[in-house]
């Protein structure tokens, strides 16, 4: 992906990061690596039993990455019911969910 196409793809993150009704959207994952300085140890803010989450910067805002271990081995199936629950969720109690990359990459 070119720089203007990373450029504007972050562009539409930080829409969706201030525009509190806009919908989440599949991202790349050269964007995902752009804003977390490409994963790099020093953005990782947490890790769970099957993930690591790092900081991700857009613009003037934050976001959380998660990133799923490779050692998880997570069916395209399971993965998509799970980005469909995670698009619902809609609560002032839970974080908002503003993209998804499915790249096993
Ligand atoms: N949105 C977020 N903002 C800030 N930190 C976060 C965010 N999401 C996760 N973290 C940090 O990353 C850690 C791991 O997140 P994760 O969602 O994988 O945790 P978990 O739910 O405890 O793990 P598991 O799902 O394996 O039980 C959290 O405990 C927290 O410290």
């Amino acid at each position: 992906m070119d720089r203007q196409a990373s450029t504007s793809h972050i562009h539409v993150l930080e829409r969706i990061l201030l525009d509190e009704n806009a919908e989440p959207t599949d991202l790349p994952l050269s964007l995902l690596k752009g804003i977390t300085n490409g994963f790099s140890p020093a953005h990782q803010i947490g890790r769970g039993g099957f993930a690591e989450v790092y900081k991700g910067v857009v613009g003037k805002g934050m976001v959380a990455v998660k990133r799923l271990s490779r050692t998880f081995a997570v069916h395209e199936n399971k993965f998509q019911e799970e980005v469909k629950c995670l698009i619902k969720a809609k609560h002032k109690n839970i974080v908002r969910f503003l993209g998804y990359c499915a790249d096993t990459q």
